[in-house]
């Protein structure tokens, strides 16, 4: 594969009191970069990174830089590990967020983002970031998903995990449970299920993707008796789709629809809320799961799991979540090529 073909993909290291640092450093310890045949750009504080990769004791083999010029420019560099210096606002202590660096955080965020716009970089995975370092500079700021649909102009954006042979989105991102009924109305479900039926072909070649829908209430709603809005919302939605010829089925009690025979019959799951799906697949697949973001411009994939303040300064951690997320951009990247 040309190297014009195979564009770097770019990792933000995330928040930096947390693990993101030294998960980056292990990813650049393995020989993925080489076996994807494709650079991996590592962007964060080239000196945060250095020394912290050193104190725990993790030998990276990645090249520092100072622009993607020098990676794009250059026609013959066999694919390798990078690191892109972008320096701290202010001073970092190991597992001590500090909200004064919420600007070093997004400006890693924006510089993935703007260059996978612009089209010098293939896709983007995230190393996890503390959501409340970033609210005091950022008002209202709720993850990555919803910052990222803001900065690419996106008015809708559907958060999916993948693992454990099964794919969640949810209906509801980052909002208090008190808010979710009435943030799931006809037009926002019909949006998202549009969004998941859209990329699950265009990501993973799907021709005639099968989602399987979750009810809000209890059992469902119990025929009414404990909540309207499988009637009044849900099951419109998906007769709706079912009459444009989509494979949309339920909604299904959740807490029963999470069986290998129902799941081993559909290609993903849409949930209603955070922590209606979630546990679930995070206990099916909790550090080799991915995030992804359904919807954007650009290919967006990040870690399942949260910035393990407690872990960060060691290498005790797992990075097997890094590295898928790794990987299912990869070839995310490469079935939206073959599409074209
Ligand atoms: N992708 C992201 O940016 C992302 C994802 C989830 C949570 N978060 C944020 O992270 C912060 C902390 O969240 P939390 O404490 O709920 O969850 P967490 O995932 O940081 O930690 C939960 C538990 O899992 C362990 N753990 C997490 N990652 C691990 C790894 N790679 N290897 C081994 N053990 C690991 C931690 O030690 C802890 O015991 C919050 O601000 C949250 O919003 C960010
Ligand atoms: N909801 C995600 C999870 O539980 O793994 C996490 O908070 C990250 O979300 P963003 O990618 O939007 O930051």
């Amino acid at each position: 594969m040309s190297k014009a073909n195979n564009l770097p993909i770019l990792v933000t290291s995330g928040e930096p009191a947390g693990i993101g640092p030294e998960l980056c450093a292990l990813l650049a310890e393995t020989s993925q970069a080489k076996r994807l045949n494709r650079s991996l750009v590592i962007l964060g504080d080239a000196d945060l990174l250095e020394t912290r990769a050193k104190n725990a004791g993790i030998e990276p083999k990645w090249q520092r830089i100072n622009s993607l010029r020098e990676i794009t420019a250059s026609d013959d560099e066999a694919p390798g590990y990078f690191l892109l210096d972008h320096p701290l606002s202010a001073p970092c202590i190991t597992g001590k967020p500090n909200p004064a660096n919420a600007p070093y955080v997004l400006g890693l965020l924006n510089l993935a983002c703007d260059a996978c716009q612009n089209g010098t970089a293939a896709a983007m995975v995230t190393a996890p970031i503390q959501k409340s370092a970033i609210s005091p500079h950022w008002p209202g700021f709720m993850g990555h998903t919803e910052y990222l649909a803001q900065r690419c102009g996106q008015s809708d954006v559907v958060m999916m995990l993948m693992g454990g042979q099964m794919k969640v989105a949810l209906a509801t991102t980052h909002i208090p449970l008190a808010q979710v009924p009435a943030a799931i109305t006809r037009d926002s479900l019909t949006r998202t299920l549009e969004i998941m039926l859209h990329d699950l072909r265009l990501y993973w070649g799907l021709p005639k993707p099968r989602i399987l829908v979750t009810g809000l209430n209890p059992h469902a709603g119990e025929s009414g008796d404990l909540g309207n809005e499988e009637f009044d919302t849900i099951t419109p939605t998906i007769r709706a789709l079912q009459a444009k010829g989509h494979d949309v089925q339920g909604p299904f009690p959740a807490d029963t629809l999470f069986q290998p025979k129902y799941l081993q019959n559909s290609d993903a799951v849409l949930a209603m809320f955070h922590d209606q799906g979630l546990p679930v697949l995070k206990h099916a697949s909790f550090g080799q799961g991915v995030n992804i973001s359904l919807g954007l411009p650009i290919v967006r994939t990040s870690v399942d799991h949260g910035t393990a303040l407690d872990l960060a300064g060691t290498r005790n951690m797992d990075a097997g979540s890094l590295n898928e997320a790794i990987e299912c951009a990869h070839h995310m990247d490469l079935c939206r090529r073959n599409a074209q």
